[in-house]
């Protein structure tokens, strides 16, 4: 299948600053992929190259299989800034025709295209009136004009609140299953985590960590976390058989271990029978992996 973006040894320096170095990446169709990075690691000039908006020193860059800015190119990447600004004085309906005009298309899709994003009900009414949430979902609006191969998603979610970015993932998940790319940079972690297939981490411009979550986890090789609950009047009986184990507030014992041995624990822990009341597994979080990997890169 042919990928929607090729980006090859990129690199992209402003004076003595070099933004990206040596960045390889493909997205293929439907994929929906997270860019995360500290500030200042390279995401909006890596968005930004790739809209066709800035030149890059070198390497490859081919969007939908043009050149970034190129025609063929602009007409299927749609682009949705982190903040996306609209005429307070129209309605969402006035707005997205008005957004149709300007790429050709017929402005009877307007509410076609709000009512897709959830906003049929206030269509009619002005954008000043709308939450953020809303003027998130106009602009989530104006991106599928023309029906892109590519959606470009600067911190899609941020402000949003945690209904508003489960449906906001949930549209994402509906066009990602019609073929459509998604690149998304993000700071919340924990909601990229359950809804992209794949993960990006960019540390001082260079690609640290590229994968699944799983295969990050597997290759950053952090401790697991256990935490065992010991049954009514066996909490000093259970601390002795588990020599290691942190005592919590609450009388639950933590310990961790590599993920090569956490079968053989629990089975120690179960091996203790009815002294135990409950185990919980806490694998590590996204949140450590990024932290693993930054750190890595001297941050
Ligand atoms: N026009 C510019 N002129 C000079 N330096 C720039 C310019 N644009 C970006 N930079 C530098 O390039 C580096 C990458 O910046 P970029 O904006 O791509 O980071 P980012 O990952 O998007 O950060 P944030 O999360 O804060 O938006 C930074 O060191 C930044 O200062």
């Amino acid at each position: 299948m042919t990928s929607t973006l090729t980006i090859s040894a990129l690199t992209k320096r402003f004076g003595p600053v070099e933004a990206l170095t040596d960045v390889s990446l493909t997205l293929a169709p439907g994929q929906r992929v997270a860019l995360l990075g500290h500030n200042g690691a390279g995401k909006s000039t890596l968005m930004k190259i790739l809209l066709g908006l800035i030149p890059y020193d070198a390497g490859e860059v081919t969007v939908c299989g043009a050149l970034p800015g190129s025609a063929t190119a602009r007409v299927q990447v749609a682009y949705l800034p982190e903040n996306a600004a609209f005429h307070p004085a129209l309605t969402g309906e006035e707005q997205i025709r008005h957004y149709l005009r300007l790429r050709g298309e017929a402005p009877s899709q307007a509410m076609d295209l709000l009512a897709r994003v959830g906003l049929a009900h206030a269509a009619r009414r002005r954008i000043g009136t709308y939450s953020k949430g809303m003027r998130q979902r106009v602009g989530l609006a104006q991106t599928l004009i023309g029906q892109p191969r590519l959606l470009v998603l600067d911190e899609p979610t941020s402000g949003l609140d945690p209904v508003s970015r489960r449906d906001f993932y949930a549209l994402l998940d509906g066009l990602a299953a019609g073929g459509t790319s998604i690149l998304l940079s993000s700071h919340v972690l924990t909601e990229v985590e359950a809804r992209t297939d794949r993960i990006l981490i960019l540390s001082k411009g260079r690609l640290v960590a590229e994968g699944t979550l799983t295969d990050l986890r597997r290759e950053a090789a952090l401790p697991v976390a256990i935490t065992v609950t010991p049954a009514a009047d066996y909490q000093d009986s259970l601390a002795s058989a588990l020599p290691g184990a942190v005592p919590g507030p609450d009388g639950t014992l933590h310990l961790t271990c590599g993920q090569s041995e956490k079968l053989a624990v629990l089975a120690r822990i179960t091996g203790l029978g009815a002294r135990v009341q409950d185990v919980d597994v806490i694998p590590p979080s996204l949140e450590d992996i990024y932290s693993h990997f930054s750190r890595r890169d001297g941050q």
